[in-house]
């Protein structure tokens, strides 16, 4: 029921009066914080200031006693300044949610109001709001009315919802009431879904759906690898769940121990504000190319996976197909590792030594030289030539010269048959007998697939101190793009907790990727989980994109909406003609995002350069790009993945230009970035797995 009329029914009644009653009490928080923080100003200033006039007669010990409390104090105060955003945010919309819950054996219930925050009045010592991540506030998420159970920090507690109720709140006014009880459509999703796109993602705490909640609050998995359909709610889930530890492990986990690898600057920029909203800080995010030059010591130059993408949409090269390919399988991961282990067993050539005429056995080095497999080379070096020494020491009663000690090591390196990472990488092709799997990049750069076989090898012969040794949680975004050696690497890398998701069919470079059971081999005791619902885009557009790339598990949202039209345009000009005719409609719209999805950068450019000739303001999203916003975006399906857009037009979508799986997956990957609105426009023949005509609107255009 809308309540933005007076209120009616006793319960609305009932409603509008609690809520203006917490409005009051958020008021009254907020004027008390902004006392407090006022006199912690206040404090502040007079303790700099004593500082300042007292400093000559202050001895040392005074002075940091001084300093130590105004920053106690500046401490104080920011979390003061904490507590006030939170009650502004509150102010806005203090709860979504109430839930009468009556406990087995409790005498009488008391409404428990959820929101995104937790408020606790000072004044009445009362739990006006829980937040949305507290135990009890799970029921919210898990149940209708009727039995029901949840997980207290004391136990199991069962009992019976007897009111379950939803409100939008919109600048402290209730806009909207609805009772749910079994079966009833989610009002609330439904018109959550409905808006426009925002210039970052939101977050979803009102209407988080059951499934989404299992994932979110699952404590104990050590991997959690999440396979979603395109729009199921992946990325936020993988936020909230980030949210929902750092309340849930308050005293052990920090937003500082949190990394996400996400595949690209914009996409994290665009997720950026999700746990900030939800009240926490943001957390370190890195891609995998700057973790692999980090992990190779800025020691080698590579191409990218975007150049890598680039260059197999320009050239439909089927030897790099095939390179690519093999480098993704299980088998190569395999053979990497029997290589390392052969290269290891062989580079060590130990013979009987000599020094002060004294004899050293070669079993004895070779034994200290296995020994310490994990360093890298001069490191091991030193430590043999240190324990030898040491026990030439015992053995012979007889400390060594530097003479003695220079000869010892200048004939233990002698003993190494050893060519540079790169060399004995490249020799690893030979020893496989496939020498033509190797291959340069443009520029004499390694190819990207070689990137990180060649960071495993390092790992192997060399071993690396990971850098990552603070992280507590791993989040990994668009998990299919990776290999079985990315994550091999990972694994070694990150040996924390670790939520990993993605999507098999949303690969954009399907010679190199992943499904969730592959990357499940490289977790030990990972977890498996899927989404099948998809929510992003409308019943119209989803069916669409199911007719491009069939998933029979995909169950599409029943939000309904305009039909995708197919344009097919006589020249190439009439074609831009119409987009630019539908990107003047987007302008005079309510909708805030376009995106121009096209296959390749080249193409985005050409684009991009054409339609900024008439329309003002278009952007062009390139692989330096580090920023999301609202308006009218050109980019290619690659940089598109994870985005999303009120309405999004694919251009060029011809026979020629789409006709490999490669390219089937790029156009399944934009369609599914429309929410609301999808135009695809070609000239001469369409696409083939473009649905066909009859099941979508034929507009000859110009
Ligand atoms: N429970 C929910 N309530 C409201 N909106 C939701 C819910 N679940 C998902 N959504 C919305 O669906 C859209 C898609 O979510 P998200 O981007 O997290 O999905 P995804 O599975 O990561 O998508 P993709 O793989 O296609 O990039 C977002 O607009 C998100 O807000």
């Amino acid at each position: 029921m809308s309540t933005e009329n007076a209120p009616q029914t006793p319960a609305e009644q009932e409603e509008h009066a609690r809520l203006a009653e917490v409005m009051a009490r958020l008021q009254r928080a907020l004027e008390a914080t902004d006392r407090r923080l006022r006199a912690y100003a206040e404090e502040v200033r007079e303790q700099k200031e004593y500082l300042w006039e007292a400093r000559a007669d202050m001895d040392h010990v005074e002075k940091i006693s001084t300093r130590q409390s105004i920053e106690q104090s500046v401490m104080t105060g920011e979390t003061i300044l904490d507590r006030q955003k939170r009650l502004k945010k509150l102010q806005r919309a203090p709860y979504f949610g109430r839930l009468d819950f009556a406990a087995d054996g409790a005498t009488g219930t008391d409404p428990i109001y959820i929101g995104i925050h937790h408020f606790y009045d000072d004044n009445s010592g009362e739990n006006v709001v829980y937040d949305w991540r507290a135990p009890i506030a799970s029921l919210f998420y898990d149940y209708e009315t009727g039995p029901a159970r949840y997980e207290s920090p004391d136990g199991v507690v069962d009992g019976e919802v007897q009111l379950k109720r939803q409100f939008r709140i919109r600048h402290g006014k209730m806009e909207l009431m609805i009772d749910s009880n079994l079966h009833v459509v989610d009002e609330v999703l439904q018109e959550e879904l409905a808006r426009s796109s925002d210039d970052s993602m939101r977050n979803i705490v009102a209407t988080i759906q059951r499934d989404q909640n299992a994932i979110i609050r699952n404590e104990t998995a050590p991997a959690l690898i999440i396979q979603g359909v395109a729009g199921s709610g992946k990325t936020s889930i993988a936020l909230h769940r980030i949210a929902f530890l750092l309340y849930r492990f308050k005293e052990t986990l920090s937003s500082t121990d949190i990394l996400i690898i996400s595949p690209n600057r914009v996409f994290a920029d665009y997720i950026a504000n999700v746990l900030p909203e939800l009240g926490e800080e943001q957390v370190n995010e890195i891609g995998m190319e700057t973790l692999a030059d980090e992990l190779l010591e800025s020691r080698y130059r590579f191409q990218t996976f975007f150049e890598q993408t680039a260059e197999l949409l320009e050239n439909d090269d089927e030897a790099m197909k095939e390179r690519l390919r093999y480098k993704a399988s299980p088998e190569f991961l395999k053979k990497l590792g029997e290589y390392a282990a052969h290269v290891e067993e062989n580079r060590f050539v130990a013979e009987d030594l000599w020094i002060a005429r004294r004899l050293i056995p070669g079993w004895l080095l070779e034994e200290i030289f296995r020994k310490h497999r994990n360093m890298g080379m001069s490191e091991r070096i030193a430590q043999v030539v240190r324990e030898t020494e040491q026990k030439f020491g015992i053995q012979y009663n007889y400390d060594l010269m530097p003479e003695d000690r220079r000869a010892l090591r200048e004939a233990v390196k002698g003993m190494i048959r050893q060519s540079t990472l790169r060399e004995t990488y490249k020799q690893f092709f030979t020893w496989l007998g496939r020498p033509e799997l190797f291959k340069t990049a443009k520029r004499g750069k390694l190819e990207y697939a070689d990137v990180f076989p060649l960071i495993y090898l390092k790992m192997r012969l060399e071993g690396i101190r990971s850098p990552y040794r603070y992280v507590k949680h791993l989040l990994i975004d668009e998990m299919q793009d990776y290999t079985p050696v990315q994550y091999a690497v990972i694994a070694r890398l990150f040996r924390c907790n670790k939520t990993i998701l993605g999507d098999a069919n949303q690969s954009v470079n399907p010679y190199s990727a992943s499904d969730a059971e592959q990357i499940q081999q490289a977790f030990m005791q990972a977890s498996r989980v899927s989404l099948t619902k998809s929510y992003r885009s409308s019943y119209e557009i989803t069916q669409f994109a199911q007719q491009i790339a069939p998933n029979p598990e995909l169950e599409a949202i029943e939000r309904h909406g305009e039909p995708p039209r197919v344009v097919r345009c006589r020249t190439r000009k009439a074609e831009l003609a119409h987009i630019e005719e539908q990107a003047m409609d987007f302008q005079a719209s309510g909708h805030n995002t376009l995106g121009i999805i096209c296959k390749t950068q080249r193409q985005a450019k050409r684009t991009h350069d054409r339609l900024s000739e008439t329309l003002e303001g278009i952007r062009l999203l390139t692989e330096q790009s580090s920023g999301f916003a609202p308006g009218i975006i050109v980019c290619t399906a690659h940089m598109a993945k994870g985005l999303e857009f009120d309405r999004v037009i694919i251009p060029e979508v011809s026979e020629k230009n789409y006709r490999t799986d490669m390219e089937r997956n790029l156009l399944y990957v934009a369609c599914t970035r429309a929410m609301h609105r999808l135009t695809v426009t070609h000239t001469g023949a369409p696409a083939a797995f473009l649905p066909a005509a009859d099941e979508v609107a034929v507009t000859v255009s110009l």
